[in-house]
C-alpha cells in the first residue's frame, strides 16, 4: 500500500493527524533512561507506549541519531513504532547529486517516508521519488525565522521561491507519493499553498515549542483529510524530568489531537 493510503487509513482509524517528533536531545533525557543500553531508544519506547493511540505517525529527526549508538537507537525505534502499527517518517532533509542521493535514499529501507531538500533540483530527488510506496516530503516554506530569507524571494516570473518549489513538487508527483513541508509559523503561506497545490498533503511542523498556528495547520495542512501536524519538544518533553514524564507526553499528544480535531471538523 502507498504511504499516503496507509497514512489516510491510520488517520481515519485513530481520528488524529498528530505526528509525534522523536527528537531525543541527550541533554534533556530523564534520569530513568540514562543507564539503559540505548538511552534514546529507552526514552522513545516509553514515549511511543504513552502516545501511540494519538500518533498518526512518528517523525524521528536524523540529527538526534547521527552516531553509531544513535543509528542503532533509530532502527530499534522504527521497529518499535511499526510494532504499534504507526508509520515512521524519517526527517533527514537530504538532497544531493544523483550518485550520492542514491545512497541517501537507502535510508528509506527502514522508514516509510522521508523529508528532502529541493535545493539541488529534480534529478537530485529522483532516487527518493522513484520509491513509489514511500512518502517524500519536500521542504517548501520552513518554520524557522530565516525561512523567509530565500524561500520568500520573488523570482523574475513573479512567483516566490516557495511557490516555485510547490509547483515543481506537484510535477514530481508521478507516483502520488509527494508531500510538502510547510511550517505552522507561516499561516498565510500555508493557506495560499493549500489553494495552489490542493492535491499535495502537507507535513506541518512548528506548533508547540515554536508557537505556530494550530488552526491554520489543521485547516490548510490536509489534502482530502490526509496530512500531518508535528510537535516534537511540546510532546516528548512535556513532563521534562518529572516522575510522570511519559504520562505528560501522552496528555500533550492527546491535547494536540483534540485541538486539531476541533478545527478539522
Ligand atoms: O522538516 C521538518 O520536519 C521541519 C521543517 C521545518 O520547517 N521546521 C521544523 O521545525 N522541522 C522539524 O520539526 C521538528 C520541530 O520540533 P519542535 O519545535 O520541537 O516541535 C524538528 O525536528 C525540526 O527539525
Amino acid at each position: 500500500m502507498s504511504f499516503f493510503a496507509a497514512l489516510g487509513d491510520r488517520i481515519d482509524r485513530i481520528d488524529s493527524v498528530v505526528s509525534v517528533g522523536l527528537d531525543p536531545d541527550p541533554a534533556r533525557l530523564p534520569d530513568s533512561v540514562r543507564d539503559a543500553d540505548l538511552p534514546r531508544f529507552a526514552f522513545n519506547r516509553r514515549i511511543i507506549d504513552a502516545t501511540h493511540e494519538y500518533a498518526a505517525a512518528y517523525k524521528p529527526n536524523a540529527a538526534f541519531y547521527e552516531d553509531p549508538d544513535g543509528w542503532r537507537a533509530l532502527r530499534e525505534t522504527i521497529a518499535y513504532a511499526h510494532g504499534k502499527d504507526v508509520p515512521v517518517l524519517l526527517d533527514a532533509k537530504r538532497g544531493d547529486i544523483g550518485n550520492t542521493a542514491r545512497q541517501y535514499a537507502d535510508l528509506l529501507e527502514h522508514a516509510d517516508g522521508i523529508t528532502v531538500n529541493p535545493y539541488l533540483g529534480g534529478d537530485s530527488l529522483q532516487p527518493f521519488l522513484s520509491k513509489a510506496e514511500k512518502g517524500v516530503f519536500v521542504l517548501c516554506r520552513t518554520s524557522n525565522p530565516g525561512g523567509a530569507d530565500l524561500q520568500d524571494r520573488e523570482l523574475t516570473d513573479g512567483r516566490t521561491v516557495y511557490e516555485r518549489v510547490a509547483d515543481l513538487a506537484a510535477g514530481w508527483n508521478e507516483h502520488g507519493n509527494v508531500g510538502l513541508v510547510v511550517g505552522a509559523t507561516a499561516p498565510d503561506e500555508l493557506e495560499s499553498l493549500r489553494d495552489r497545490v490542493p492535491e499535495l498533503p502537507f507535513l506541518v511542523p512548528g506548533v508547540g515549542a515554536q508557537g505556530g498556528d494550530i488552526e491554520a495547520a489543521a485547516t490548510a495542512g490536509l489534502a482530502d483529510g490526509v496530512g500531518l501536524v508535528n510537535s516534537s519538544r511540546g510532546i516528548i518533553f512535556a513532563g521534562e524530568d518529572g516522575p510522570n514524564w511519559e504520562r505528560a507526553a501522552g496528555v500533550a499528544a492527546k491535547r494536540l489531537r483534540d485541538e486539531l480535531n476541533a478545527y478539522r471538523g
